[in-house]
């Protein structure tokens, strides 16, 4: 991989389809010689110059802008170029082709962020965050995003980094006087240390899977009994007719997902198939289904009809809940909130619409909180992170055992390398592969 990085690639980085504009952008060692080839003489460095780019046999192509970023002072730390032209696909497609014979390859997916991270001008965290500010279903998202990319995240992971350090090195020291070494731990205020350390992990954890959600979407799955409502209520909250609704009970079989939009945020909604006692197959695969789905939610509706009973046993244990009361129209009560041992209840009528106000903003709560001075992540910083709690955890053991010091200072360094792949400080190349390679072309 790194090998390549004398190789200069170019790319369309505009989205594909007409536009007003269309941007091509070029970076590696070869940027000065193309620039110099495409506007007859040496561009001056971060200037917007007016071109006349031409094919081999000198028919012009576009009139454009070209901007050249020289190296280290770019984007990715190489020799940058831009071509600012119309926005057209197929002259895209020419000038590009033109770029080919000039010696650029095309660049792969991710690979300008690419370059930029190996270069040191972003870590690994805030190069993810490019992706997923460019992949923001929400403003919430996006802003979430952004702040990743500034490096509210990073600074946090290196706050940590250096404070496990500091608590090895205070290990390792007593350790070296290895006669004395229980003497020197002072175990109550090393373990104060360990313990503060624990606390300030989990928070950045818990601060983190909030990022993911909001990355990703809060998972939503509506729960319930037949005709309780269920596919009615996601036909509310996507306010179009996606799911059947019938009067007959068992209308739903298959997960219905719908991506919908609440107040700023984005949420993927699923609904199911109603959970009774059934003999049908086809029904009792609905509901393994519907079962399998409800035990990777982030959030579960449990939906109650007129006179259905709460089913709080079919709610996976550790899953947050909300118990939805559908219906109300029938019965005449009045949409309301309310909480009933922690656990939010919302009364409402999906087909009058009563109350579903209330319960898009009781939605929306669930991330927007956190959203504020919120940053974006990722179910690999998410695993990362836990990944160094647990070997936190273990050397806060090997240290209450007061016998096993270099047995926690082992453990500290584990901690060390799992936050240390989170920002990319260490890590493996596959690592980036992967990561790099889900980024869009162009990027
Ligand atoms: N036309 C255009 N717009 C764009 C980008 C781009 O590449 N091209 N970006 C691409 O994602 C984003 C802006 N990101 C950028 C980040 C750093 C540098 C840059 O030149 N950095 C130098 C100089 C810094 C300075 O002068 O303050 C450096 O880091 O050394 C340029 C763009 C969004 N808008
Ligand atoms: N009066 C009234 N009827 C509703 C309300 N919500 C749903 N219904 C009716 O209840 C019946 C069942 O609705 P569905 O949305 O299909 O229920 P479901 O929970 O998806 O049912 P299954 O798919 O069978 O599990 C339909 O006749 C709906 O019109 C409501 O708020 N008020
Ligand atoms: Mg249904």
């Amino acid at each position: 991989m790194a090998a390549d990085r004398t190789d200069t690639i170019a790319a369309i980085a505009t989205p594909p389809g007409a536009g007003g504009i269309g941007v091509i952008r070029l970076s590696g060692p070869e940027v000065p010689r193309i620039a110099a080839r495409l506007f007859g003489r040496d561009p001056s460095p971060r200037h917007a110059h007016l071109a006349r780019f031409t094919d081999a046999a000198g028919e012009l192509i576009d009139t454009g802008l070209l901007i050249h970023f020289p190296a280290p002072a770019s984007f990715t730390g190489e020799h940058v170029l831009e071509l600012q032209v119309h926005g057209s696909p197929a002259l895209l497609q020419r000038l590009l082709r033109e770029l080919h014979h000039l010696g650029a390859r095309a660049a792969r997916a991710g690979e300008f962020s690419e370059r930029a991270f190996l270069n040191g001008k972003l870590d690994l965290v805030q190069a993810e965050a490019i992706a997923d500010l460019i992949a923001a279903g929400s403003e919430a998202a996006a802003r979430a995003a952004q702040r990743s990319l500034q490096g509210e995240f990073s600074r946090r992971v290196h706050a940590l980094v250096e404070a496990t350090i500091a608590l090895r090195m205070r290990i390792e020291a007593a350790m070296d006087f290895s006669d004395e070494a229980i003497e020197t731990l002072a175990p109550a205020a090393l373990n104060e240390a360990v313990d503060g350390l624990v606390d300030r992990l989990d928070a950045l954890l818990a601060a983190a899977c909030q990022g993911q959600r909001l990355t990703d979407g809060l998972h939503v799955v509506l729960l319930g009994r037949p005709n309780a409502g269920k596919s009615s209520l996601l036909n509310a909250l996507a306010a179009d007719d996606r799911a059947i609704v019938t009067a007959r009970p068992g209308t739903t079989r298959d997960l219905l997902r719908e991506v919908v939009r609440v107040d700023g945020v984005e949420l993927t909604l699923v609904d199911t198939a109603g959970l009774r006692d059934s003999t049908d197959p086809i029904e009792q695969e609905g509901m393994r289904r519907a079962r399998a789905e409800a035990a990777r939610a982030d959030l579960i509706l449990s939906v109650l009809g007129e006179d259905d009973a709460p089913a709080c046993d079919e709610v996976p244990p550790g899953i947050d809940r909300m118990v939805i009361h559908n219906k109300i129209d029938l019965s005449g009560e009045a949409p309301r909130l309310q909480r009933i041992d922690g656990i939010e209840h919302l009364y409402l009528s999906a087909r009058s619409g009563t109350g579903m106000n209330l319960l898009r903003e009781r939605l929306a709560a669930r991330l927007v909180p956190a959203a504020e001075g919120g940053f974006s992540a990722r179910v690999r910083h998410v695993e990362a992170l836990q990944r160094a709690g647990r070997e936190l955890r273990e050397a806060r053991a090997a240290l209450a055992h007061r016998d096993a010091p270099e047995l926690a200072a082992e453990h500290l360094r584990q901690v060390q390398n799992a936050l240390g792949e989170i920002t990319g400080a260490f890590g493996a190349e596959d690592l980036l592969g992967r990561i790099f390679a889900n980024f869009c072309i162009g990027k």
